[in-house]
């Protein structure tokens, strides 16, 4: 029993000692709390004062009463002494702040608009504040005993943008205070140097009407109520641009490039966007915040008025209270901001006016030719791209980028709209900018005309465009041409490939950096009414095509670039079906009027004025266009002026070749002709190459059975010129003695021409046997039999070969073999003995009569004149032959070189009426 009451005396005692313990802990909570409550009451109180303002706080009926409770004096002691403190210090703030204002807000960014309203400017924008005033703030003056008056500023230009939000009956303070920063923004540069976009939901004709003077001038555009999409187009246009030009040149921002270059290169943009206080509709929303996210850093603020929406990059914010009162996210929501009184309207007008009038002056009108030049010819490097204005908007040089980006350029317009006007004002500017170490220029004119001829050296004038390698004039029918010209590109595209392989470098900067004395220039190919090369369903359009593919995809990294111009429909319908070079075409330039250049839905080119063209480096599309005046390049000795200022600053560039389709060459003048007798084998030239050197189309003459060559077709001065050009090139390799031309004509009216070939040839003191019809087939009997025992060269001229078949035919009496057995056997096997034969068959079918059964094979080489293709085929290994006849023109095919016959232009040729014996 006592052990059970000891034991329950343990227990007790020691609940006892858990309620005490407890008691206790509950004791100190319970004060715990009450402290903390304490605490949590001064703090809502001090919450409440704040809220109210100390001031007024006394006032407020709530906070009286809280304050009356125990304790509570302290909060309120308390926080009066803070702000006594407070204001100790702040005694001198906005003393600091109107220096500061002072400061970074300078002239008319900050000062009153006595000063500087209606003043115009010589600020080229290199300094640019950081702050525009919009007005003052006050801090309460009853703790202080001064007034405490400060300015309020805002940034804009690069640095933020501004979103303004109204209260009712308050858009003539909003407007004020619009005009207010925009006047002071246009008042502290040059005239030109700010662009202000005006687009208002509501309105078209009266948002901010004290500004329209200026809309005569870029310097302000209203936007149409409805075409807010086409304000942020412009703008989206002009970031991607301005961003590449930065980047370029290892910029983040057009702030910085100025910093760094010391040149403001754009000017700023401020759009003014009033809306209505409703959301925007998504897409444009979409837009508008995509735009303010990156205009900053190109140049570009926007000044948002009632357009509820967030938007990327900085922003202040300037919300209404009534109509001379805001608060500002400058000054937080403490500090009511009292806004400038408005400008006086008329002097706003005023000032206006003479910012317009003295950007107009400053533009000087429509500007020339000469403005595209640059002041000191040949100082940029191409490596990275090619770069010169061709026109100007507003006065601002508008320039056409040639690079990465944009590698090709598409330009269309309908006739006279001003093509081949912008193509000489692209090369001049380019001309002028770019030595020919840097610039190459390829230049070819599919029309009729010469447009391009001027060049090259002329009759006229001696000087030549030294940047020009190749100039092709009068083209039209000669497709041939331009496939030459990109066969040659394309060669060109691979040498350079190969050159940036050995150089483990994928790009022309990069290869002109690693071989700095190499020479690679760009190359610009222009290519005048390009859809010539299309023109026909068959394989120069099929070759142009893949070609005209290879160079546009991998020309831009290899510096070749193509310019390709055309009547707007037409050219585009020629890039049907090959979409990859109409896709590389990035750079569109559309002549007034012109269609499909652009892309579909993008009008810019119809409302485009006389004399006007739209730049567009986004593949047409509406974002990417700039429109710009193109000067007069046409006008008599424009160019020519500057072409021969550039041939004598860089005279020692060779001259380009010139291909003019309507003159037939000369022999003499051929490069080949000249090469001639450093040749050991005998090689005849049958006529020039349509192609990009000045080459002729050889046949040589070796030792080896067939090895003979027939002119075909009835067109007599283009057969004597072949056959001339033939025995005249051979004249030209042999010394006299070593050769004997026997010459037979067997048409007369070709008499004259061939006596004056002779007497060419007696003159080069070349053994000169004219034979007589009738003779014929007794001499090439003789010939034939004397094969074996020949100790010279002997080269037959037959002219009119068909004629002389019915007398080779005839034998006579107890003869075996006829004179044509015995020429037969001088065509297979004369070339072997040294015994040639150029024979100029009228006929195709007296041809095939001639060489008989499977002898086809001994007429190694032809030239067709006006011939079907059709019959060509057994002499050009059964292929089938396209080849419709034209004037000047013959189709060429040698079996030991050709894979398929070439086209050629026989060399020049008197008419053989007008040779006199
Ligand atoms: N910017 C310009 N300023 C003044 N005159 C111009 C301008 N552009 C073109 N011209 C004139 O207009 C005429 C037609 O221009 P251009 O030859 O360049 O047009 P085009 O589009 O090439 O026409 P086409 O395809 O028929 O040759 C020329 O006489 C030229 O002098």
């Amino acid at each position: 029993m006592s052990k059970r009451s000891e034991q329950r005396g343990r227990v007790t005692a020691a609940l006892d000692q858990l309620r005490r313990h407890l008691g206790l802990a509950l004791g100190a909570a319970a004060s715990a709390r009450q402290e903390a409550e304490a605490d949590l009451a001064k703090l809502e109180l001090e919450r409440m004062i704040v809220r109210a303002g100390i001031e007024r706080a006394g006032a407020d009926e709530a906070i009286a009463e809280r304050s009356r409770q125990p304790g509570m004096t302290d909060v309120v002691n308390w926080l009066h002494t803070v702000r006594g403190q407070f204001y100790a210090d702040w005694a001198e703030g906005p003393n600091t702040l109107r220096e500061l204002v002072g400061r970074a807000a300078p002239g008319a960014a900050g000062d009153p608009p006595g000063h500087w309203l209606g003043r115009v400017s010589t600020n080229p924008g290199t300094s640019v504040p950081e702050l525009w005033r919009i007005g003052t703030s006050t801090v309460d003056s009853k703790t202080t005993g001064v007034a405490q008056t400060f300015d309020v500023a805002v940034p804009l230009l690069d640095e933020s943008h501004l979103s303004i939000t109204s209260a009712p009956k308050t858009r003539p303070t909003v407007d004020a205070l619009v005009e207010n920063l925009l006047m002071r923004v246009l008042s502290t540069f040059e005239p030109g140097a700010v662009r202000v976009h005006l687009w208002d939901v509501g309105q078209l004709t009266a948002v901010l009407p004290n500004l329209y003077p200026l809309s005569r001038t870029g310097a302000l555009n209203v936007c149409d109520p409805t075409r807010l999409q086409d304000l942020l187009d412009e703008l989206a246009g002009h970031i991607r641009r301005i961003h590449a030009h930065t980047m370029q040149g290892g910029h983040t921002s057009l702030r910085a490039m100025r910093l760094a270059t010391g040149k403001r290169l754009e000017p700023w943009r401020i759009a003014v966007l009033f809306g209505n206080g409703e959301e925007l509709q998504s897409e444009r929303l979409r837009d508008l915040r995509r735009v303010a996210s990156s205009a900053l850093s190109a140049g570009i603020s926007l000044i948002l008025v009632d357009v509820p929406t967030t938007l990327g990059g900085s922003v202040e914010n300037i919300s209404l209270i009534d109509e001379r009162r805001a608060i500002s996210s400058m000054t937080g929501t403490d500090l009511v901001v009292s806004l400038d009184p408005p400008l006086p309207s008329s002097q706003v007008s005023m000032a206006a006016t003479r910012l317009a009038e003295a950007l107009i002056q400053k533009q000087g009108g429509p500007r020339s030719f000469a403005d595209l030049l640059p002041g000191e010819f040949g100082q940029e490097r191409s490596a990275h791209e090619l770069r010169a204005p061709v026109g100007f908007y507003e006065g601002d040089p508008v320039e056409v980028v040639i690079g990465d980006a944009s590698p090709h350029a598409l330009i269309g317009g309908p006739s006279g709209s001003g093509k081949t006007n912008f193509l000489y004002a692209l090369l001049g500017s380019l001309a002028a900018r770019y030595s020919p170490d840097e610039l190459a220029l390829y230049l070819l004119d599919f029309k009729e005309g010469v447009s391009f001829a001027g060049l090259a050296p002329g009759r006229k004038d001696a000087s030549w465009l030294p940047h020009a390698r190749l100039v092709g004039v009068n083209v039209n029918t000669d497709r041939e041409f331009g496939l030459a010209l990109l066969r040659f590109l394309a060669d060109e595209l691979r040498r350079r490939s190969a050159a940036a392989k050995d150089h483990e470098v994928t790009n022309l900067a990069d290869l002109r950096e690693q071989d700095p004395h190499g020479h690679w220039p760009r190359i610009v190919a222009v290519i005048d009414e390009f859809q010539y090369l299309f023109a026909g369903r068959d394989t120069v359009t099929a070759q142009a095509t893949s070609l005209l593919e290879d160079i546009a995809r991998r020309g831009r990294s290899q510096g070749i670039h193509l310019v390709l111009a055309s009547q707007d429909v037409a050219g585009i319908e020629a890039f049907w079906g090959k979409p990859a070079i109409f896709e590389q075409c990035t750079l569109r330039i559309a002549m007034p009027k012109a269609r499909r250049v652009l892309s579909e839905t993008n009008e810019a080119a119809v409302s485009a004025p006389r004399w006007h063209a739209v730049v567009n480096h986004d593949s047409g599309v509406s974002h990417g266009n700039q429109l710009a005046h193109v000067p007069d390049a046409s006008t008599k000795d424009v160019f020519p002026k500057l072409q021969r200022q550039l041939w004598e600053r860089f005279a020692s560039n060779a001259e380009p070749r010139l291909f003019d389709g309507a003159i037939s060459p000369l022999l003499e003048e051929n490069d080949e002709f000249e090469r001639l007798p450093t040749y050991t084998r005998p090689r005849i030239l049958v006529g020039q190459t349509i192609g990009v050197r000045n080459d002729a189309h050889v046949v040589e003459l070796s030792p080896t059975p067939g090895r003979n060559f027939a002119v075909l077709g009835t067109a007599i001065r283009e057969a004597l010129s072949i056959m001339d050009s033939c025995a005249r090139s051979l004249a030209q390799q042999y010394v006299p003695g070593q050769v004997e031309f026997l010459v037979c004509n067997l048409v007369d009216r070709c008499q004259p021409s061939v006596d004056e070939l002779c007497k060419k040839l007696a003159v080069e003191q070349h053994e000169v046997t004219t034979i007589a019809g009738p003779d014929l087939p007794g001499r090439l009997t003789e010939y034939a039999e004397q094969l074996s025992t020949v100790d010279k060269q002997r080269v037959l001229l037959l002219y009119g070969a068909e004629a002389a078949l019915p007398a080779l035919e005839a034998k006579a009496p107890g003869v075996l073999k006829s004179g044509l057995d015995h020429f037969r056997v001088l065509l297979k096997q004369g070339p072997g003995s040294g015994f040639h034969t150029i024979g100029w068959w009228r006929a195709i079918a007296r041809l095939k009569d001639t060489l008989g059964f499977a002898g086809t094979d001994d007429i190694g080489a032809w030239a067709a004149l006006d011939v079907q293709g059709s019959e060509l085929s057994p002499f050009c290994a059964g292929q089938v032959v396209h080849w419709s006849p034209r004037p000047g023109r013959a189709l060429f095919f040698d079996r030991t070189t050709h894979a398929s016959p070439e086209v050629l232009i026989p060399f020049h040729h008197p008419d053989p009426e007008q040779v006199r014996p």
